[in-house]
């Protein structure tokens, strides 16, 4: 969808199918009038009249005087409204045939049914919020746990936008000083000195720098750690994964080479998703689907944060160089399972890394929780206070990455003793790219539709 802002009056509904209650959203300046001829209020009042953000009873009835439905109808006069714009909902009876019978009379009396995200988007358009602050309503909407709910809440509260309003001033305050002494560049008088502006831009960068490195968290945070269940065939792998679930996703049994798909669910540790992957055991095979399953293995192995490198027996000094090797990069738990069975140690002089070691009963439900702790730890997260922001989005981080550039071209040019004219552009360039991140830069409708289309219809 490109966006499209035609002023025309939207509605839609606002609410999941299946409630007890179903809540239908209209906005646009006709908004009250729409609603009016479709309303009969118990007091015989027509909306025009009504105060702004009252609560009606009454009921709504077709072109015929028929019933649709018992409702109650709260009214918002622009600019007071989440839109900005004439708005009221009508909140029906949570009934499918009943929502779609009242859509439809509000479409046949001069109503379009709203775009996803047509709402927000005008809250946007109309200044009600800017576009990072747009973003968090989906994010909030998406949030599933503490985590991912706090930074969308941070975000929507404007946190974000704090900090690039106050990089932006930093920014601008630079670029007038520099602007003006070309303004005199005839007079060769400088309002500018040159250590104090640098001053200036590495504090700016320093800045930059902090939000960027914080997209490694947040981007974890948002999408969820990936946790790969490592090992040979049969030492429990998908047993642990049921465990962890505490659901019996995968299929166990004694027989070696159980596992060929890829197995993957996310549970919540300490308030954060981590998506656990279930792998193909690792074996010589001349099974061929099974070795397109340990194929996969490799794959997944490669695109986790975390390995869970599960053993059931002693490992030899070859075998542990091997999975060394294999893990590279990544962070390592060795689980050693079976503990009901058979207990043994890991001498740590044959290791050339210290991994975190935890011994466990997959099948007996031994030491789980210990495991987790020990994953959760591995995540290496900082603790996440109120008031920090922390990156969640890519576009935001690209933004970003572009202005740090810019910003770093204009320390470079002090350096280089460039001119005014030179640093202006740069300066320039990098509240450009900070200004695409609230929206404040000529945002391109292709830009804005890729954001708002993907929110649900009724945000
Ligand atoms: N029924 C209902 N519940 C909802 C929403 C909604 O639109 N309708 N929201 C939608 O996401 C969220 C709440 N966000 C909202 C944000 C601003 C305004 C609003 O009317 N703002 C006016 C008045 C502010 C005031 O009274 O101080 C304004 O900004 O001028 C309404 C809801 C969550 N719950
Ligand atoms: N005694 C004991 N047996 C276990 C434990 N965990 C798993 N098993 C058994 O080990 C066998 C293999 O378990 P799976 O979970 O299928 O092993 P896997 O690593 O997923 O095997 P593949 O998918 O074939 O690679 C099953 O018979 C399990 O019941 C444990 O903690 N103790
Ligand atoms: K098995
Ligand atoms: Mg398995």
């Amino acid at each position: 969808m490109s966006i499209l802002n035609d002023h025309q009056t939207i509605c839609a509904l606002a609410t999941a199918s299946g409630g007890a209650i179903g809540i239908i959203r209209v906005s646009g300046s006709d908004a009250i009038t729409i609603v009016d001829k479709i309303f009969v209020s118990t007091s015989g009042k027509s909306l025009e009249n009504v105060a702004a953000r009252s609560v009606l009873y009454g009921h709504v009835t077709n072109e015929n005087g028929t019933t649709i439905d018992e409702t109650l109808i709260t009214i918002f006069r622009a600019p007071h409204s989440y839109t900005g714009e004439n708005s009221v909902e009508i909140s029906c009876h949570g009934s499918d045939f009943i929502l779609n019978e009242v859509l439809r009379l509000l479409i046949r009396q001069g109503c379009r049914q709203a775009f996803p995200g047509e709402f927000t988007q005008r809250a946007f358009l109309n200044g009600k919020m800017d576009l990072s602050q747009a973003e968090a309503v989906a994010d909030l909407i998406a949030s599933t746990n503490k985590a991912t709910h706090q930074l969308a809440m941070g975000q929507l509260r404007g946190y974000f936008s704090n900090e690039l309003n106050e990089l932006r001033e930093k920014l601008l305050k630079i670029t007038s000083l520099i602007e003006l002494e070309l303004d005199f560049s005839d007079q060769d008088v400088t309002f500018a000195e040159r250590s104090e502006l640098l001053q200036l831009a590495l504090s700016i960068s320093d800045k930059i720098t902090l939000l960027t490195q914080s997209f490694e968290v947040g981007n974890a945070i948002k999408s969820g750690i990936s946790v790969a269940i490592i090992g040979k065939t049969n030492v429990g792998k998908s047993t642990l994964l049921n465990k962890l679930l505490k659901e019996n996703r995968a299929i166990v049994s004694e027989i070696h080479g159980t596992t060929r798909d890829v197995i993957e669910d996310t549970i919540q540790i300490s308030g954060i998703n981590f998506r656990f992957i279930d792998t193909a055991g690792i074996r010589q095979t001349h099974d061929e689907i099974e070795n397109l399953g340990i194929e996969r293995t490799y794959q997944k192995l490669s695109t986790a944060t975390i390995v869970l490198w599960v053993i059931d027996m002693q490992p030899t000094p070859d075998e542990i160089s091997e999975i060394e090797e294999k893990v590279k990069g990544k962070k390592l738990i060795i689980v050693i399972n079976k503990i009901d069975r058979n207990q043994f140690t890991l001498p740590i002089d044959t290791w050339a890394i210290s991994p975190t070691v935890i011994l466990i009963s997959a099948k007996y439900n031994t030491n789980i929780p210990q495991l987790e702790s020990a994953i959760y730890q591995a995540a290496n997260l900082p603790e996440i206070r109120e008031n920090d922001v922390i990156i969640t989005n890519i576009r935001h981080y690209n933004a970003l990455t572009h202005a740090q550039e810019g910003i770093n071209r204009v320390i470079e040019g002090i350096h280089l003793n460039l001119s005014g004219d030179l640093l202006s552009e740069d300066l320039r360039e990098c509240l450009h790219h900070l200004s695409e991140i609230t929206g404040g830069a000529i945002t391109s409708n292709e830009v804005l539709g890729t954001i708002f289309s993907h929110f649900c219809i009724g945000k």
